[in-house]
């Protein structure tokens, strides 16, 4: 497997090495020992989440607060999306900055976001199956999220910008400046 950091310290792509023969394709989608000897990070995934979306829906930008904060190891199953993730760590030098990055069942790359991103993904094909891997466990009370659309994140979504399919929750989350006074 390639392992690239991305400029946002700690936040990997992950290129598995891909078994093809006659009969399709096999590759491991996750391995301990391979995962922490080349991106340096101890992690324990307690959870996996899998989610289908249609063309245009847009899922996030999502994070859970303090404790529960996780980590995310995401992929895609079957489809393509726009994943983004957004340093939200304080101390961080690129604080407020984001990485996007195409995924999808062709290129079977992976995502390992950090604790202290927000994360979240526009879906560019219908039935598209995301599977990801969680360090810590889901905590309602712990949800927050800030718009995909802030001005300040400035994220560039690609060109469906009219079409998206947002939940009434998404559409309600906070902008970047109220999550800096909070
Ligand atoms: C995340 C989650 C949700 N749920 C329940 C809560 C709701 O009744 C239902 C749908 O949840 P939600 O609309 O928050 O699902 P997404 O919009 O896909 O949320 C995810 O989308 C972005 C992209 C993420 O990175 C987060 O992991 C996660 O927030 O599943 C659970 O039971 N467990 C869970 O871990």
């Amino acid at each position: 497997m390639l392992v690239e950091e991305t400029h946002l310290k700690g936040c990997f792509v992950i290129t598995p090495k891909v078994f093809e023969d006659e009969r399709g394709f096999f590759f491991e989608s996750f391995n301990t020992q391979s995962f922490e000897s080349k991106t340096g990070v101890k992690v324990n995934f307690v959870q996996d989440n899998i989610s289908k979306s249609s063309k245009g829906v847009l899922r996030g930008l999502h994070f859970q607060k303090d404790a529960f904060a996780q980590a995310k190891l995401v992929q895609v199953i079957k489809g393509k999306v726009l994943d983004v993730c957004v340093d939200l760590r304080k101390e961080s030098s690129t604080f407020g900055h984001y990485f996007s990055i195409l995924l999808d069942d062709l290129n079977k790359q992976q995502l390992y976001v950090p604790r202290g991103f927000a994360h979240g993904f526009l879906v560019l094909e219908d039935d598209t199956i995301f599977s990801y891997k969680c360090d810590n466990y889901y905590n309602k009370a712990a949800e927050s999220g800030i718009l995909y659309n802030d001005e300040k994140l400035n994220i560039d979504w690609g060109l469906m910008q009219d079409a998206f399919v947002i939940s009434e929750k998404d559409k309600c989350l906070s902008t970047f400046e109220d999550f800096l006074n909070e």
